[in-house]
């Protein structure tokens, strides 16, 4: 099991001072489609330059364009780079295709996703690399989660990685860690805290328990 760091809510320089802090503690880092809205992919570029032995993720969000927006990352030095698991069955297609060219992996989001079994064997059939549950701001916001959806895609997944996003914190991290999913990704519930080493290193203390 890896722990991803979500950053979104920052800029460059704030998001390498952040992973500065938990460097040691994380597996891969994210730069959030915010900050790749406002920053552009440089931002990865950056990241990846001043930590290179971290995995670095470019949450594009893909829906179209897919190859094309694969490649740009891959010429950015992004690790894994995600798709929408709404996006058409060919743009998946085209964001595997290119990323295996390119050497990277593809995450798929399921966000806004209504059958997540149906959609979640679909993907598992068309080459991905991980499959992630997430729950977006927007919904964390009226008190939802994505555990009983991580449940789901671990029954029904065969090849892909499982992965859970959305609102993780320490004190449900031992839920999440319950369902074995393979990737868990935190952004608030490192960034936004007082002492965000320490809470890494006890995240990733608790994954490596298992
Ligand atoms: O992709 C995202 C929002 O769309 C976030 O990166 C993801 O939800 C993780 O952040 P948090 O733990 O703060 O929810």
């Amino acid at each position: 099991m890896k722990l991803q760091l979500a950053l979104d809510l920052v800029n460059i320089p704030e998001a390498i001072e952040v992973v500065k802090e938990v460097e040691e503690h994380i597996d891969i880092v994210e730069i959030g489609t915010p900050i790749i809205k406002i920053e552009g992919l440089k931002a990865v570029k950056e990241m990846k330059e001043a930590f290179p032995n971290l995995q670095v993720l470019a949450d594009l969000k893909t829906m179209d364009a897919a190859a094309y927006e694969v490649q740009k990352a891959a010429e950015a030095n992004a690790d894994i780079v995600t798709i929408l698991g709404v996006a058409e069955d060919e743009s998946i297609k085209g964001a595997v295709e290119e990323a295996k060219k390119q050497g990277q992996e593809v995450l798929v989001d399921l966000i806004a996703v209504k059958d997540i079994e149906t959609r979640a064997k679909e993907l598992d059939g068309l080459g991905v690399d991980y499959i992630c549950v997430h729950t977006g701001y927007d919904l964390q916001a009226i008190g939802k989660n994505s555990f009983e959806d991580l449940q789901t895609i671990k029954r029904v997944v065969k090849n892909a990685k499982t992965a859970v996003a959305g609102g993780i914190k320490l004190e449900t991290l031992p839920e999440v860690i319950k369902a074995q999913p393979d990737l868990v990704i935190v952004g608030g519930g490192i960034a936004g805290q007082e002492n965000k080493k320490a809470v890494a290193a006890k995240m990733q203390e608790m994954i490596q328990q298992g």
